[in-house]
């Protein structure tokens, strides 16, 4: 290379290197190339052997810049000739249209009038595409703007290659949003997209919810294991203005405190050992969006620290990095526990306990909303049946459902939903019996029955009040149905209609209920 040709390859490979945007630096290449060879158009092309399709993936004229993907298949005559050729070719083409792999080209281009110059494109000896500068027909390319063009081959063929990498990462990312949107729907399908009792139970719950799910306020969830906390955390974020965001569930309690710093705020690599590569923590995942912290209590005082911080700051640093990274997160935070109480005993900071109860929300037992009972049990019976592929929906015995009615239920709407599951999986005549649950019921491990009638003031299907009612008087009369002291004369009906009665409703006789008893022990 001679003086000349030197300063002609730094500018050039300058302006080739000068944009990300590969349209436009061709477009500045092009306007400097113009002063040393006749170019009104310059092209890159890829090949697809598979396919045997030329594509055109970006166009620069002094005027119009543009990236494409122009597929041109090319005849069998066109693609003998690109891959039957042994060596990397400059080419000048007098009119493109004639050439048999320029020609269709040019053709879609709609300039295969134009004469032009190709030079195939290498890096570390390997094809890695084409460039073209097309000039006007009464023009000629010669061997001075062959070799001038040469000179560039390698700053050429990696803009190209770096342009081709770029529009490979795109698709991927394309490809993770979509998944990812795609993923975010499953999360809340399993979570559970439906609020069961929302109009019933949960009707005062859900009033509040509506109320704060569009503003940006923390929400404290509080109620027993299993009341549905995690449901009511996504209903928020559902019915919130983030709904199009991610939502992050975080369990605190399931977090070992050594990981849970990593976890929530990420990590640079090499912060400590293991950290191979930078991790992004659950803050920064949930930008834009909702994080749910679920189990908050189990908090170790530094992370209660460092929570309080982004809670403040709305920024967050991950372990071991020293910028500090901006987050627009909504927080939910839940607990089972009394919270109040540990702040008393000095199991967690005060401070941070006000700015999660901004909103608090205490989501009853299932003992004290007994009427969602009914519409739980059919929700999970189809629930489970769709995820177990069942053809047929199974009934629950007659009689049953006065059963779970009693029953506390200790581990609140998660116990009642494990239940229909082991009691599919038992079941083999398509009916659910409930026994477990049917033998505590009889071991009186229910506490009182006025406390389910009484205290709780819930609205029962008159079956089950029937059926609860009879059972308390056959309790008192030791199972007796006739006779002076006999349920029947309690009651102040026949006999038989009694037994009919306690049949329909599935309620045992005395022997059965001694039987069932005895069973057990
Ligand atoms: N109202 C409801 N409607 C439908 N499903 C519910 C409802 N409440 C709870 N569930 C289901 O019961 C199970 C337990 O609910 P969830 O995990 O939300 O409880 P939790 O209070 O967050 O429990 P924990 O305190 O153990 O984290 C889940 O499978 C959930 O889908």
């Amino acid at each position: 290379m001679n003086a000349n040709e030197s300063d002609f390859f730094r500018e050039a490979a300058l302006r080739i290197c000068s944009s990300l945007e590969i349209e436009i630096a061709m477009q500045r290449c092009l306007e400097y190339l113009c002063r040393f060879l006749p170019a009104s158009h310059f092209c890159f092309h890829i090949y697809d052997r598979e396919l045997g399709i030329v594509e055109t993936v970006a166009m620069a004229t002094i005027d119009d810049a543009q990236t494409m993907a122009l597929r041109t298949p090319l005849s069998p005559r066109g693609r003998r000739q690109v891959e039957d050729q042994r060596s990397l070719r400059t080419k000048q083409v007098n009119r493109l249209g004639d050439d048999a792999v320029a020609g269709p080209v040019a053709r879609q281009l709609g300039v295969p009038h134009l004469s032009g110059l190709l030079l195939d494109l290498a890096l570390e000896g390997k094809f890695v595409g084409t460039v073209s500068v097309f000039c006007e027909p009464n023009i000629k390319f010669n061997h001075h703007h062959e070799k001038l063009l040469a000179i560039l081959n390698e700053p050429f063929a990696i803009a190209l290659a770096n342009c081709i990498r770029f529009r490979e990462l795109q698709v991927l990312r394309e490809m993770l949003e979509d998944d990812n949107r795609y993923l975010q729907e499953e999360l809340r399908h399993i979570a559970g997209d439906e609020v069961v009792g929302g109009d019933l139970g949960l009707k005062a719950v859900m009033e509040l919810v509506n109320q704060v799910a569009a503003l940006n306020s923390p929400v404290l969830l509080m109620g027993e294991t299993g009341v549905g906390k995690e449901v009511i955390a996504n209903a928020i974020h559902k019915l919130s203005l983030r709904c199009n965001g991610p939502f992050i569930r975080v369990n605190c309690g399931a977090m070992p405190a050594t990981l849970m710093d990593s976890e929530l705020f990420g990590h640079e690599k090499g912060a400590f050992t293991g950290a191979v590569s930078r991790k992004r923590g659950r803050f920064e995942r949930a930008d834009g969006g909702t994080i749910f912290l679920d189990e908050i209590a189990e908090l170790s005082p530094e992370a209660q620290v460092r929570l309080l911080r982004v809670l403040q700051e709305k920024e967050i640093e991950r372990v071991g990095g020293i910028e500090t990274i901006p987050v627009d997160i909504r927080v939910l935070a839940a607990t089972h526990r009394n919270l109040e109480k540990m702040v008393a005993d000095g199991g967690f900071r005060e401070d941070l306990y006000y700015r999660l109860r901004v909103f608090p929300i205490t989501i009853p037992p299932l003992r004290k909303r007994r009427q969602d009972i009914p519409a739980l049990l059919s929700h999970f019976i189809q629930k489970k049946s769709r995820e177990m592929k069942r053809s047929i929906m199974p009934r629950v015995e007659t009689g049953t459902l006065d059963m779970l009615l009693r029953y506390p239920w200790p581990g609140n709407v998660r116990e009642l939903e494990n239940a229909v599951e082991r009691d599919l999986i038992l079941c083999k005549k398509g009916t659910l019996t409930f026994r477990d649950i049917l033998s505590s019921v009889m071991d009186g491990q229910t506490g009182s029955e006025s406390h389910v009638v009484e205290e709780d003031k819930v609205v029962l299907p008159l079956d089950a009040v029937m059926s609860i009612y009879i059972r308390k008087v056959l309790k008192q009369c030791n199972g007796q149905i006739e006779g002076e002291k006999g349920a029947a004369k309690l009651l102040a009906i026949h006999p038989s209609t009694l037994r009919k009665r306690m049949k329909k409703l599935g309620i045992p006789f005395g022997r059965e209920v001694k039987k069932n008893s005895s069973k057990k022990r």
